[in-house]
């Protein structure tokens, strides 16, 4: 695979969403300690970004502050400002210092009637707002044959892709995590071969895009879990196993060699 794009070569990238587990405090406290090992990843040019959720964002910003780390925000609201109560724009988002919007997430799709329109639209606002989408793809079930489970998911992940790809502008920069339902919140990772055949496909798919284009791994990864994708993604979307900040920082130096 080549790891160059028509916008350059493309900088691996790694980071982990909070989701709703930790409170402020602690919130603030794995903030600081990202802080301090965020060094590790820019003298390797690795991208690393934080996804708190919307309260924590300022003040995590502060945690930041010196440090090269991306901060993301977990959603966003299709529209710049008017009568949508609850809902946060990306135009706000970007004044508090955001970078990144996660969209799409499995999650959101399950439990908030996310759905492909819906991710495209947020992920246009995004883009007119000079924030960068990270959107969420992935099939929900595991096909149980190894062969016939690349095809299925690839033909799931198409949609998905190609809905988005439609809404934004060619020359948006964007990030796509590849998650396969099925491997978010398990005990392991989705099988490596897998990955790497069902990212390549989906890396076609955005094939000639002027914007740079990255892919990431997500679903229980962890330590171990970056190297036998490298044909496949640009880093990893890590979960629970960015808990312990240590895990996070082997990742960083895996990815670093
Ligand atoms: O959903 C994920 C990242 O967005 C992955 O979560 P887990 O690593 O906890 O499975």
């Amino acid at each position: 695979m080549s790891s160059t794009s028509a916008v350059g070569p493309r900088r691996k990238i790694v980071g982990t969403s909070l989701k709703m587990y930790f409170d402020l405090t602690k919130t603030l406290t794995y903030a600081a300690d990202l802080a301090n090992i965020s060094s590790q990843a820019a003298k390797h040019n690795i991208d690393l970004f934080i996804i708190p959720d919307f309260v924590s964002l300022l003040p995590v910003k502060d945690a930041l502050t010196g440090t090269e780390v991306k901060l993301g925000a977990q959603d966003a609201f299709w529209e710049d400002a008017g009568a949508y109560t609850g809902e946060v724009s990306c135009k706000t988002l970007s004044q508090a210092g955001v970078s990144i919007v996660e969209l799409g997430h499995a999650e959101r799709r399950r439990l908030f009637g996310e759905t492909d329109a819906t991710a495209a639209k947020k992920a246009a606002a995004a883009c007119r707002n000079g924030l960068v989408p990270l959107v969420c793809i992935g099939e929900k079930t595991h096909g149980k044959i190894a062969s016939q489970a690349v095809g299925m998911a690839i033909e799931e992940c198409r949609p998905q892709v190609m809905s988005l790809l439609q809404a934004i502008p060619d020359d948006a920069e964007l990030i796509l995590a590849y998650e396969p339902v099925w491997a978010i919140g398990a005990s392991e990772p989705a099988d490596p071969d897998h990955v790497v055949a069902v990212t390549q496909q989906i890396r076609k798919m955005a094939e000639g895009r002027k914007g740079l284009t990255r892919i990431l791994y997500g679903g229980s990864a962890g330590p171990g879990t970056y190297d036998r994708l490298r044909q496949g993604v640009d880093g990893l979307f890590l979960g629970r196993f960015a808990h312990d900040i240590k895990n996070l920082e082997q990742v960083i130096k895996e990815m670093s060699d």
